[in-house]
């Protein structure tokens, strides 16, 4: 087999030797063009596993090059090398269709890293193959069939993605799914609360600190940013990121490096930014509570997640699903008479994951594996009054048993348990807290068969509150 050939267009004869030597160097063949009219000339002749091209060009824009071949329909990645502080070139290529791109001065570190993953997008993972026949994401309505088009072409890319939607509609869910179809699949994907971290901590958990950097730093540690290298970081619920932390992250996602704190040198980091939130960021911006320079960094292209009562008809394929999976390899449960009628006519605030705690509520009652109407609770909820009504989130009262992960019921009037005895004061506070914590956790969850929504709410806390705790504290379903 031939090795994998790549198009360097770049008319500064230096960088140009530069690429070329590095690319030869990792066992490629390289064709070289020191303007667009000599690049289309290659392209037309052969098939390239990488075009690289630098953005100014003697007879036009590498831009155009960028479209030319991402509309040609070829499968060919194409990066763009920008100039030093033109953070805007970089989100314009990308915006146009480009791989990636890499800035002037070119580090060889990260240039190496970027053929890498361009060339695996020619030869996908086995995981990443599986994932493209039978995605994670169910449902067979038009919309979810071009989202999980849209997913297969994103994932060919770096390209930040901002991911909208309701709570519970499947973000996170799209996200994996991005990072398995992707050449990154065989990397970390890690997802981040950004709502769910106390500020003052941030800094550290995002970046990493050095031993003694701060009380309590006993050991070096690594943020998301190093845990992610290599992979994808999902930035979840970033319109809760403070504006602080807004400038720290815009720095690290521009440079691609990281400091760890009460660290001297920076760190190189190659990690693919996911964000999401079920917030109008573009409304946050214009309040003043998120940067506009971060928005656009992040918000390169948008993947919009539709609320499942948009999509009533993939609720056969998504009940089938959850009923598969609750039965945990043997016999699932199946639907009574009216039972989809009756989930169809509901509006469903939480999205899917209310659809799966609707479902594992009702199995929990369902007699001979046959769920009935009346086992899915769903009276006191409002009914969407017509089919193809859309209730907004303001009419929309919360369900049975909670939404998902909308606010808890205020606790402001429940009465509160004493505070223990404490004659003998704890020698290190932050365990001891966390003790307490786990211990009322683990009980809240007894207390309600691990139904997490349920345990949640009898805390007063959200339902991505507790699910965070239970991450940070290791504590797992039986
Ligand atoms: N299309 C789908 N097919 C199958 N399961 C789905 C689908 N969409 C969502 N889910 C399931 O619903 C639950 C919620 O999904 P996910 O956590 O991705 O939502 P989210 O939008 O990130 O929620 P939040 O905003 O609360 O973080 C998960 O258990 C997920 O597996």
């Amino acid at each position: 087999m031939s090795s994998p050939r790549v198009l360097v267009v770049d008319d500064e004869d230096d960088l140009r030797e530069l690429l070329e030597i590095t690319l030869l160097k990792m066992g490629l063949d390289v064709d070289s063009a020191a303007d667009l009219r000599q690049a289309r000339d290659f392209l037309a002749g052969g098939d390239y596993g990488l075009v690289l091209t630098d953005m100014r060009l003697p007879d036009g824009l590498g831009l155009e090059l960028v479209r030319e071949v991402t509309s040609s329909g070829r499968a060919t990645p194409i990066a763009v090398v920008t100039a030093f502080g033109s953070a805007d070139n970089a989100v314009v290529a990308l915006k146009a269709g480009a791989f990636d791109y890499i800035s002037k001065p070119v580090q060889l570190d990260q240039l190496r890293q970027m053929v890498q993953s361009a060339l695996k997008l020619a030869t996908p993972a086995p995981a990443a193959r599986e994932a493209a026949v039978d995605s994670r994401l169910k449902g067979q309505s038009a919309a979810m069939q071009a989202l999980r088009a849209q997913i297969g072409r994103l994932a060919r890319s770096m390209a930040p993605i901002a991911i909208t939607g309701e709570s519970g509609s499947g973000k996170e869910l799209a996200a994996r799914e991005i990072h398995a179809q992707g050449a990154r699949a065989d990397k970390p994907f890690i997802a981040v609360n950004c709502g769910a971290i106390p500020e003052a901590l941030m800094e550290a958990e995002f970046f990493g600190y050095r031993k003694g950097a701060f009380t309590g730093a006993a050991d070096e540690r690594d943020g998301f940013f190093q845990a992610a290298n290599g992979g994808t970081l999902m930035l979840d619920e970033v319109a809760d990121l403070p504006l602080a932390m807004q400038v720290k992250l815009l720095r690290a996602i521009q440079e691609r490096r990281v400091r760890k704190i009460g660290a001297t040198a920076e760190e190189p980091v190659d990690v693919r930014i996911v964000s999401a939130t079920h917030q109008d960021l573009a409304r946050c911006v214009e309040q003043g509570k998120f940067r506009q320079d971060l928005f656009y960094r992040l918000n390169v292209i948008e993947l919009a997640l539709p609320p499942l009562r948009a999509r009533l008809d993939d609720l056969p394929v998504l009940t089938d699903a959850i009923l598969a999976r609750l039965s945990g390899g043997g016999q699932p449960a199946v639907l009574g008479p009216g039972v989809l009628d009756a989930l169809r006519g509901y509006s469903f605030p939480g999205n899917v994951r209310e659809l799966e705690n609707v479902l594992e509520r009702a199995l929990a009652f369902a007699n001979d594996g046959v769920i009935h109407v009346e086992d899915l609770a769903l009276k006191g909820a409002k009914l969407a009054a017509t089919e193809g009504t859309v209730p907004t989130q303001a009419e929309v009262p919360p369900p049975p048993g909670g939404p998902a992960s909308l606010p808890p019921a205020p606790a402001a009037t429940a009465p509160q348990p004493p505070l223990p005895d404490l004659t003998v004061l704890p020698s290190n506070l932050p365990e001891y807290l966390e003790r307490v914590e786990r211990e009322i956790i683990v009980r809240a969850l007894a207390q309600t068969q691990y139904n997490r929504t349920q345990a949640a709410q009898l805390l007063g806390i959200s339902f991505r509150q507790l699910r965070y705790q239970m991450q940070k504290l290791d504590i797992q379903e039986p």
